[in-house]
């Protein structure tokens, strides 16, 4: 499906879908049934625990790894290898040639990718220049940081133009400045149109960064949505601050439940029918009421609620 969009020019709107994809190592069931969708022009973030099945959900739609069931689309096709060599991929376990020089490197990648040897000279020049590698061009990558080293990482998923990216902890092990760089590069990416899919374990960086989070578990897809739709389900929820109170107040009421208490500071949740300000009412009863209002809570409480809850069996 295609959608005109004034920033954009043409924007794809599923244009990569990950469709009931299972897979097994032997007895262990690293993906099952995983489904969602990234949109052209959109930072997708994909997170879960150590071994909740990203990897091998990224490695399938790259087709380095076979799928047992379910399949792979790219706007609306299922997924081919002509279709595989436009997406941008950098690896979790990294793919360099250790004893080539960084420029060697990325222009042969882009050569690879039936890029003329001038173009991609420039090409990779201008990388080289964006991601401050410039006076690295022509250390053997394994006398680089590793930080150097995953900048080099990104220059080879992009020297090629591609029109997806898939990125397995690209912001890992990077320090601030890179960060920067990296999330400026992915934003501009989706700003021209691309899909962009990555994993990450810092959430506060997938919430600043991300149009929509993908929440993965057991590998299965338990909450996907932007931050707010996430939210959404929190939305009765709300923390007052009676300071140094006995939460009792609070456990009285009808309706509400108390989810957590701390120094006089609770956090409620309230049913359909109660009306929050009769709850305000009532703390200011009790005492001086130096907070009220709805708990809206980052990707990493929401991400915490998520995992928490009953692990499928
Ligand atoms: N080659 C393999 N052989 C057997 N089991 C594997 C293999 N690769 C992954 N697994 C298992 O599959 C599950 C999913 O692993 P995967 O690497 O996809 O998770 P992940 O979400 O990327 O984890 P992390 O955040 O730690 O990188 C895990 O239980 C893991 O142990």
């Amino acid at each position: 499906m295609i959608l005109k969009s004034a920033g954009h020019g043409v924007v794809h709107v599923r244009a990569l879908e990950v469709d009931g994809v299972s897979k097994r190592y032997g007895d262990a069931v690293a993906l099952r049934d995983m489904t969602f969708h990234v949109n052209g022009g959109e930072l997708f973030g994909f997170v879960g625990g150590n071994g909740a099945g990203k990897t091998t959900a990224m490695r399938i739609i790259l087709g380095v790894l076979a799928a047992d069931a379910g399949e792979v689309r790219w706007r609306g096709e299922r997924i081919d290898l002509e279709a595989r060599r436009r997406v941008g991929y950098m690896p979790e376990e990294r793919g360099l040639y250790p004893k080539m020089r960084v420029r060697d490197q990325l222009t042969y990648l882009a050569e690879l990718h039936g890029i003329g040897r001038r173009a991609a000279r420039a090409t990779v020049g201008a990388w080289l220049e964006r991601l401050g590698l410039s006076a690295r061009r022509n250390d053997e990558v394994d006398r680089l940081s590793l930080g150097n080293q995953q900048r080099v990482q990104l220059a080879a998923a992009l020297v090629h133009a591609p029109e997806v990216l898939v990125l397995d902890e690209p912001f890992a092990g990077l320090d601030p400045m890179a960060v920067d760089v990296m999330s400026e590069v992915l934003r501009e990416k989706a700003a021209a149109g691309i899909p962009v899919l990555f994993s990450s374990h810092q959430l506060d960086l997938v919430e600043r960064l991300c149009d929509r989070v993908g929440i993965v578990r057991a590998g299965a897809m338990i909450a996907c949505g932007s931050v707010e739709e996430l939210r959404s389900d929190t939305a009765r929820r709300f923390v007052v601050d009676l300071s140094g109170r006995d939460p009792a107040w609070a456990e009285e009421l009808a309706g509400v439940s108390v989810l957590e208490a701390a120094g006089g500071r609770v956090h409620l949740e309230l049913a359909d029918d109660v009306d929050d300000q009769e709850v305000l009412a009532a703390a200011m009863r009790h005492g001086p009421v130096q907070e009220f209002g709805p708990n809206r809570p980052g990707l990493t409480e929401l991400f915490r609620t998520a995992v928490s809850a009953e692990t499928p069996a």
